[in-house]
């Protein structure tokens, strides 16, 4: 990667870098996870949303056998799910909403400037202010979510449901994420995929005990702080089953 990075700096022929590293041998993911390419953006916000999923399953192993369980209704254990199974699969839905929501990549949003001078629940912020919008501070307001700090995908199966996290996980207005439909379904594959292949197991309840405060990172990009796991396979041949969907 290094020989290809010296010759491409950022924001340069894109086509000319996928095909250069296509000759050289990377793969499609290598090439999606290039970096000085134009996906860094979204790289570190769906990783950490991933991570976010995977300290959810181990936290709330109910919530993960629940999806196990519609999973396997679905596409049984002889493929793993696909895209078209996506309308037969509610409960999954709700799981990577709940994923979004619970521990938001973005936790402050992006810092954006007020063109105007404006006033907001009282406060006069003028012209020229950096303004931040509280994405976290929507996903703990129990205005929004009964018990906000529990991973709860039954939360927007009831009637009504409850705020749908894109509302502002992804920002808001003119600069809204434009990788936002994207993240939504790599997010919802690999819970799909990996649910179908693996039992998460955490493998010390250290987590289990911190506060929302101390479970999460909180830097630019919001990850758990530890993660230590085992992924257990469910399947009898799973590296054939694995092989086959990949091929
Ligand atoms: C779960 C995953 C993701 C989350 C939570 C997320 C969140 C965000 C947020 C909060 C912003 C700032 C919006 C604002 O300024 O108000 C943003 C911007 C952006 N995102 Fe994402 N994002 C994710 C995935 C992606 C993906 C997959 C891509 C591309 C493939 C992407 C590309 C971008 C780009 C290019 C911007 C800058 C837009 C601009 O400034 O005009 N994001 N994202």
């Amino acid at each position: 990667m290094q020989e290809i990075d010296s010759k491409y700096g950022e924001g340069q022929d894109v086509q000319q870098r996928c095909d250069d590293e296509k000759a050289i041998g990377y793969s499609g993911l290598q090439i999606f996870f290039g970096k000085s390419f134009i996906l860094p953006p979204g790289l570190e916000t769906t990783e950490s949303t991933i991570q976010s999923f995977i300290c959810a399953m181990i936290l709330f192993p109910a919530v993960q056998k629940k999806a196990q369980a519609e999973i396997d209704r679905v596409a049984g254990s002889s493929r793993m799910p696909t895209f078209q199974d996506q309308p037969d699969l509610p409960f999954l839905h709700a799981v990577t909403l709940e994923t979004l929501r619970w521990n938001p990549a973005v936790t402050s949003g992006l810092p954006h400037v007020s063109r105007k001078d404006d006033v907001y629940d009282g406060y006069f912020i003028p012209k020229g202010t950096t303004v931040l919008a509280n994405a976290w501070g929507f996903t703990r307001n129990s205005r929004y979510y009964t018990n906000p700090s529990t991973f709860d995908p039954e939360r927007y199966l009831k009637q009504p449901p409850e705020l749908d996290p894109r509302e502002f996980v992804f920002g808001y207005g003119r600069r809204i994420c434009p990788g936002k439909d994207l993240a939504f379904q790599e997010v919802w594959i690999l819970a799909a995929s990996v649910l179908w292949a693996f039992d998460i197991v955490g493998v010390e309840d250290e987590l289990a005990s911190l506060a929302d405060e101390d479970r999460f990172s909180f830097g630019m990009t919001s990850r758990p702080t530890s993660l230590n796991c085992r992924f257990v396979p469910r399947r009898e041949g799973l590296k054939d089953k694995l092989a086959d969907a990949t091929a």
